[in-house]
């Protein structure tokens, strides 16, 4: 960037053009709008389980009908996207994660269901063994290491009967090595060229993840930690080599994740790469902020600043569990 020629003050001043809302938003540098938003959601098929999650208030599992008319809800604020999350019954979680590829599974039912609703709404999904593993990983485990290769493989399956009920985008979350290669030729191959891959790129290892956990019910079975497969969050350089990676394997899109404290990574990214660039603000920093918000200790500004932030830092959009509250603020 040019550097700023400056006058000597009183020539300049800073404040003439912050003196009213006109001349604020005249000079404003970057925006946020409902088309910068993805929307996350959790969709259960275990009767009782829907409802408010405790770790993240105000955000609820979804039954199938629920997921309806979040994506109806979603269409009105001109949200262009929606991310399914699976709930699944914990019984029928296996360690060789078979209804991972279920077209039956939860996860695929709100899919469909979503684009019965509304077709022009833009599905997202999470590819990853973990609602769906008796032992809350990503990946397959064999004597407490995480497969590699083996889970590949299963994530491939996963992928195409997502693909089938009418995903538009894939969201491999695994950080497994060779995933986005895998899925997109299998893609090729099986007619749908037109899906596209959003990639959890640099997905770090963080402690923001833990009302999601819950949230999806893997908690309790988490053995151990994910620091084999995702991110040290100290490295900014294998993030990028991460990214490099997963573009050269064919991803359209990337993402950092968690978000907010991640945000070196986000302006990072972009100007590396220059590749359409996501961020998620993950349910850890939704909670720190709803909580502080419900305890009158932030205004909620907050969540309209915090997501400007991402933009700022150079992302074309997030993924919020704030998505339908600040559309709605916005209208
Ligand atoms: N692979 C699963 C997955 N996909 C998205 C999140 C976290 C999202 C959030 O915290 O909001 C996680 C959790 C994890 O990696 O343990």
């Amino acid at each position: 960037m040019a550097s700023p020629i400056i006058a000597p003050f009183p020539a300049t001043r800073l404040r003439r053009l912050r003196r009213t809302a006109n001349l604020r938003a005249m000079v404003s540098e970057v925006n946020l709008t409902p088309a910068n938003l993805i929307w996350p959601i959790f969709v259960t098929e275990v009767a009782g389980a829907e409802g408010e999650i405790a770790s993240m208030p105000g955000v609820q599992r979804l039954t199938l009908d629920g997921a309806r008319r979040a994506a109806e809800r979603a269409a009105r604020l001109n949200i262009p996207a929606i991310c399914i999350f699976p709930h699944s019954d914990q019984d029928l979680k296996t360690e060789a994660c078979e209804r991972a590829w279920d077209p039956d599974n939860i996860g695929n039912r709100a899919i469909r269901a979503v684009k019965e609703t509304v077709p022009e709404m833009a599905v997202m999904t999470d590819i990853a063994l973990d609602p769906y593993n008796a032992n809350g990983h990503d990946g397959i485990v064999q004597n407490g290491e995480i497969l590699n290769d083996e889970t590949v493989e299963a994530l491939v399956r996963m992928a195409l009967a997502q693909a089938e009920a009418g995903a538009d985008i894939l969201g491999p979350s695994d950080m497994m090595d060779g995933r986005i290669g895998a899925l997109r030729g299998a893609m090729e191959t099986a007619g749908h060229k037109h899906v596209a891959i959003l990639s959890y790129a640099a997905k770090f290892a963080s402690a923001f993840y833990g009302p999601f956990r819950d949230a999806v019910g893997a908690s309790g079975r988490l053995v151990g930690d994910k620091k084999t497969y995702q991110v040290n969050p100290a490295n900014r350089g294998e993030a990028l080599r991460c990214v490099a990676r997963d573009l050269a394997e064919g991803a359209d899109m990337v993402m950092v994740k968690p978000g907010m404290p991640y945000l070196d990574i986000c302006r990072a990214v972009k100007d590396e790469f220059g590749a359409p660039t996501f961020a998620y603000q993950v349910s850890g920093e939704y909670a720190m902020l709803e909580g502080a918000i419900r305890n009158g200790w932030l205004s909620r500004d907050a969540m309209t600043e915090s997501l400007l932030s991402f933009r700022r830092a150079g992302c074309d959009g997030v993924l919020s569990y704030f998505a339908p509250t600040v559309a709605e603020m916005l209208a």
